[in-house]
Formats: C-alpha cells, sequence, structure tokens
C-alpha cells in the first residue's frame, strides 16, 4: 500500500498499537483454557491493586490451534479504519466510558505521555530496545493512534478482534514475544496513572487492565495461530527497478518463498538501510504466475525508506517484507461495478484491482479516474490505457489538475450515475477525506466506499 498508510508500525503494544478485545466487561469472549482470566469486575465494583496488576498472558495452545481451519489469510485483516463505514456501538460499555474518559484526559498531553512510556518501558525492560527503531518519532505517535483506536473501538468487538489479529500477526516481524506484553501494559498502565490525575481511580484502572489484557491476548493467539502457517517474515530480492520519474520508481521483488495475498492488500516492507523501520506500500498487481510482487514508491523528503528504494535500491538487494494486510479487495461475491480514484502512486492497488476482476472473468463495469499533478506525474498511465484498450468494461479517465482546473474526486461529479457501484479510493490522505466527502454528496453510501486508514496515510509518509 503505500509508504503512509499505516506507518511506522514498530512492536508495542499497547492497546496502542492498535487496539483492544473486550474483557469481562464486553467485547471479547474469553477462549476457554488456562488463560488467567480478567477480573471480572463490574462497572461498580472496586477492585484491589492486585487485581489490577497485568496478568501472564497464556500461551495459545498450538495443538489446539492447529485443528482450527485456517482462514485465508486475506480475510482477516481489515483494519478498523479499512472502509469509511464502521458500524457505531449503540451503547458504550462501563469499561468504554472509563477507557474513553482517560483519552480524553489525556489528549492535550498525549505527547507527554508517550514520552514517559517508552522512557519507562526502556528504563524497566532494556532487553526490549532492540525491538525498537533507533528513531523513535513515529513509534511515539503510533502509540497514540493505538490508544486513540482501542477507545474508539472498544466496544465494536467484530471490528476491534479483526483489527488485532492482524496486529499480533504483524508484531511477529518485530521479534515480539507474549512474555513482551505485560511489560508493556504495566507501563502504559504506569504512565495512564501519571498523567490522568483527575480521572484516574482503582475503578478506571481495572478498566483499563481489562481492556488491555483482552487485546493482548487476542495479538498473542493469533500470532500463535499464524506461526503455524507463515513465517514471520519474507526475504525478497529486487529484480527490478524501473525509474519512472525522477521520484517514482517502480521496484519489483522475488520473495524467498510463496507469498499469498490479494489484489487491493498492501505490506509492510523493511530495507536494508534502514534496519527495523518499517513502511506500508500496497501490491501493484493482482498475484501473478511467477509469483513477483511490485510496488510503487515515491521518493517524499526526509522520507528515509522511500528515498532509499527509489535512489538507492538495485536488483540484487534484500528487502524483508510483514504480512498481507487490508481489505480494500473486491468483493466478488457482487457484480456491482466499481468506481475507482487512484491518485498519484495510489494508483498502484487499483492496477491490481482491475487485473484482479479482468482474471476473474467477471464483466463488471470497472471505471478508474487517475489524478495527478502534472502530466509528467501520470507515470503509469501507459498500462493503464493498454488494459482499457484490451478490456471493454473498463474505462480509465486521467485527470492532471494543472489542465482540469479541478481536483480528482470533483472530476467524478461530471460522471455518472454511481448508484450501482462501490467506490475504491487510493492516495494521499486529503484526497482520500475529499473524495469521501464528494461521493457521500452525490449519493454513495458510506458502506459502500473503501479505501485504507488516512491516519496510517499521514503517519506512514516517510
Ligand atoms: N505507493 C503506494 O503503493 C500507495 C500510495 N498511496 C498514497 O498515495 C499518495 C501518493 O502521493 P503523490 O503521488 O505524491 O500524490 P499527489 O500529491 O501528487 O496527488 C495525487 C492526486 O491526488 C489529488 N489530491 C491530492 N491532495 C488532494 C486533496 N487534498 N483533495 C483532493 N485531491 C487531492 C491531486 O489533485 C492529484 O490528482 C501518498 O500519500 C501515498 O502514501 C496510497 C496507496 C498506495
Amino acid at each position: 500500500m503505500f509508504e503512509a498508510r499505516h506507518s511506522m508500525d514498530a512492536p508495542t503494544t499497547t492497546p496502542s498499537a492498535d487496539s483492544g478485545s473486550d474483557g469481562g466487561g464486553g467485547w471479547f469472549t474469553p477462549h476457554t483454557g488456562p488463560a488467567p482470566q480478567p477480573p471480572t469486575t463490574g462497572s461498580g465494583e472496586e477492585a484491589t491493586q492486585e487485581e489490577h496488576r497485568i496478568p501472564e498472558p497464556r500461551q495459545a495452545p498450538a495443538a489446539q490451534q492447529a485443528q482450527q481451519p485456517a482462514p485465508p489469510r486475506a480475510a482477516e485483516t481489515p483494519g478498523p479504519m479499512a472502509a469509511s463505514a464502521r458500524p457505531a456501538p449503540t451503547h458504550a460499555s462501563p469499561d468504554a466510558i472509563l477507557v474513553r474518559r482517560t483519552m480524553e484526559e489525556i489528549g492535550p498531553v498525549a505527547d507527554r505521555v508517550t514520552s514517559y512510556f517508552y522512557a519507562l518501558l526502556f528504563v524497566r525492560h532494556p532487553e526490549l530496545r532492540p525491538l525498537f527503531p533507533a528513531a523513535m518519532d513515529t513509534q511515539r505517535d503510533r502509540l497514540l493512534k493505538a490508544l486513540l483506536t482501542a477507545a474508539e473501538h472498544v466496544d465494536n468487538k467484530d471490528v476491534l478482534v479483526a483489527y488485532l489479529k492482524n496486529l499480533g500477526r504483524g508484531h511477529r516481524k518485530y521479534g515480539t514475544q507474549a512474555d513482551h506484553y505485560p511489560a508493556v501494559g504495566e507501563c502504559l498502565i504506569a504512565a495512564l496513572t501519571q498523567y490522568a490525575t483527575t480521572t484516574w481511580n482503582a475503578e478506571t484502572e481495572a478498566a483499563w487492565v481489562r481492556t488491555y489484557t483482552t487485546i493482548s491476548q487476542v495479538m498473542i493467539d493469533a500470532a500463535a495461530e499464524d506461526e503455524l502457517r507463515a513465517p514471520a517474515w519474507w526475504m525478497a530480492e529486487v529484480v527490478s527497478h524501473d525509474l519512472r520519474t525522477p521520484d517514482v520508481a517502480v521496484v519489483t521483488v522475488r520473495p524467498d518463498q510463496p507469498y499469498p495475498f490479494l489484489a487491493g492488500q498492501y505490506t509492510t516492507l523493511e530495507t536494508p538501510w534502514w534496519p527495523r523501520i518499517w513502511r506500508h506500500y500496497s501490491f501493484a498487481s493482482a498475484p501473478r504466475s511467477d509469483g513477483l510482487l511490485s510496488f510503487h514508491v515515491k521518493a517524499v523528503p526526509a522520507g528515509w525508506v522511500s528515498n532509499a528504494l527509489v535512489h538507492r535500491a538495485r536488483p540484487g538487494d534484500v528487502l524483508r517484507l510483514g504480512p498481507p494486510a487490508g481489505s480494500m479487495t473486491v468483493d466478488h461475491t457482487t457484480d456491482s461495478g466499481l468506481l475507482c480514484l487512484g491518485g498519484g502512486t495510489g494508483i498502484a492497488p487499483i492496477k491490481a484491482l482491475v487485473e484482479d476482476v479482468a482474471e476473474h472473468g467477471d464483466r463488471r463495469s470497472v471505471e478508474v479516474f487517475y489524478g495527478a499533478r502534472t502530466n509528467h506525474d501520470l507515470y503509469d498511465i501507459d498500462t493503464m490505457l493498454r488494459l482499457s484498450q484490451s478490456h471493454a468494461w473498463l474505462s480509465v479517465r486521467p485527470i492532471v489538475d494543472q489542465q482540469a482546473h479541478l481536483q480528482l474526486p470533483d472530476a467524478v461529479r461530471e460522471y455518472g450515475p454511481w448508484n450501482e457501484y462501490d467506490a475504491y479510493l487510493s492516495g494521499p490522505p486529503g484526497m482520500i477525506r475529499s473524495s469521501i466527502d464528494t461521493l457521500r454528496r452525490i449519493g454513495i453510501p458510506g458502506s459502500r466506499i473503501r479505501h485504507d486508514s488516512v491516519e496510517d496515510l499521514v503517519a506512514a509518509a516517510d
């Protein structure tokens, strides 16, 4: 997906990271087994400090997990923000109310909470420091994002559990182990205790402990299950590097073992030059019979990874890839048309979606609007036009800001009607936001608009 999306996701663990589960209060049905169960205090029940300690995680019973059919990996990876339509909880659970109250209080001092948390973690657990990148700036933001996500989705079990499973799997590549989670949880609680001084009390602490315990258990179980069927990461050799403009390259790699994914998904990628710094890029093609994977990379100012990939990477270099993720995939159970907006290098997953429809033999209408600032920036227009010449159901319209005197989302209004279409958005965060507004204004419901996380796009732009 992109180097943006999803951001520097380094090892973590905080609800942060990306969010939660459901404890005694509600959103998670505890597994059977020897796992220590979270305390089941209700909203008004006061728990002791001892009860509030982060319990040791239960190791997932591998044998039991092995018997479960492994669902296709791609289907499990919707991020909570992957689609614009998220069902809102109808009422908040007592834990959700307490967690959100804490979040509101620490919001204005989020930077300090985050710094304090990491300082504490690395002082108390220096053995965890090597799991994180040398420069922690982006990581700090990631923690806050994860906290907010957990709070926001604390009652939304389905979305949250899917998100956490994805997160747990994704953390394998950092070397995160089950026994790291209590350390992180204790530092998180300590940081919240320090800064949420007005709202913090035993009841709130119990709510956070329950929330964090269930969050970490979902992640640990997902990682253990994943271990049975997939590597923690893939090594991938660069086999071609095509500089399309002075700052955009199409990089093609050969993974060291089969890499299953769906068109429209993205991966995380680490270069040998910036160890432990991972960035997101979408697959620019549907799965290929030769197993090769391509990415469109734009070097952005101060972008360590993107500049390395565009200006330094050459055939023979070896990258590391995390697991595939993302839910911006084609729903082959319907025959709705696809309205695709690809801005800049955001055209990469759109091209993969088009190839997916073509390979599936569907005859669904696919309308692609390909936006760029200048003609020169339409670096993949030849490929897209070639595809449209081969497929009568596909139309491709380049929208160049300078010529059209309007931006990509506005151009879509001039065509349509779009009521029989599902929309797929890919590009810079501002484009995603304004496209959502525009599409909703012209009557496309949020449930039919798909895109990757805008928050991650902002955070990972590097
Ligand atoms: N490389 C990849 O695999 C993927 C990249 N992305 C994201 O796509 C972006 C691509 O960046 P660039 O190529 O520099 O794109 P860009 O900044 O040149 O913009 C591309 C298009 O989006 C439109 N646009 C930009 N901001 C807008 C706004 N606020 N409102 C309406 N329209 C707007 C522009 O008018 C232009 O048509 C990056 O943010 C990247 O993270 C997204 C998905 C995949």
